[in-house]
């Protein structure tokens, strides 16, 4: 992670038609390099957040800005990968990576040796061939990975990226994510539902609050990498964002006594 802003978030306010302010007064900045987890009750904003750093919403006030530009429409640079892949079922994995390719000039020989290389990267090179719908989802999920690689963006967003998946392949992809980080230093945000995802890949962690629309806590993991899920200072960030959560339940007004 170098010290360099790429992602600002500047006072930002989002309302959908006028109506309640799911985003309201949000200042964040993103260093190169960084991952951050955007974590919350559902409804919260972090789709909203995300969409908005990846172009695809824009904010009602304040500034999103990317490498200090304002973000209006999505770009090659920045990335966003959705939980349901996106693959085209008529094309092989290898055309499917291939893809990304179309509308930018790039020579044939780049575009096959990046190709091969995240192929390689994502464990997929002996399957290049095959057909998405012969893909488990954690297969098609590292296809859309490599597809989104191959453009070597700056920048990775990714909503709910593994939520389908089961544990273990959940944690495969995991270690991937962090594979990669090792090797592109790709600034990565990722909207989670899954705390322990959430410690186990990102360098902050942003709890979002569903009322307020506001941060509501921020979290440094100073973990070294790779993480050890069962350790005692794994199970102190679980604790913390825990007690987080039920300081704000313990706000609510209980509706039911069974
Ligand atoms: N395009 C839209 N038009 C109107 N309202 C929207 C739109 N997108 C989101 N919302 C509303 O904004 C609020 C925040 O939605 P958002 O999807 O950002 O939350 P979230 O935290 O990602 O939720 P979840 O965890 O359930 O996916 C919700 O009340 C939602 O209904």
């Amino acid at each position: 992670m170098t010290n360099e802003i790429i992602l600002e978030l500047k006072n930002i306010v989002k309302n959908y038609d006028g109506k309640k302010q799911v985003i309201n007064n949000i200042s964040l900045q993103i260093k190169k390099g960084e991952t951050i987890a955007l974590v919350g009750k559902s409804g919260c904003g972090k789709s909203t957040l995300l969409n908005i750093l990846g172009g695809f919403e824009c904010v009602t006030k304040g500034q999103a800005l990317f490498n200090g530009q304002e973000i209006i429409k999505p770009t090659r640079q920045c990335v966003m990968l959705m939980q349901n892949y996106g693959l085209l079922p008529w094309k092989n994995v290898r055309k499917n990576i291939e893809f990304a390719f179309e509308g930018i000039k790039l020579a044939q020989k780049e575009q096959q040796e990046r190709t091969d290389y995240y192929l390689g990267l994502v464990n997929l090179t002996e399957n290049e061939k095959t057909m998405p719908n012969a893909l488990s989802g954690g297969m098609q999920q590292r296809v859309a990975l490599a597809r989104a690689l191959v453009m070597k963006p700056q920048v990775l967003l990714f909503d709910e990226p593994f939520a389908a998946l089961d544990t273990f392949t959940r944690y495969y992809l995991q270690d991937e994510l962090v594979k990669i980080k090792n090797e592109e230093q790709t600034t990565m945000v990722l909207v989670t539902h899954d705390i322990d995802e959430a410690i186990y890949l990102a360098d902050r962690i942003i709890i979002l609050n569903q009322n307020s629309g506001e941060i509501q806590k921020e979290f440094q993991v100073k973990l070294s990498i790779p993480r050890e899920r069962a350790s005692a200072d794994f199970q102190y960030y679980r604790e913390a964002i825990f007690k987080e959560f039920q300081f704000t339940q313990e706000q609510q007004t209980i509706e039911f006594n069974i």
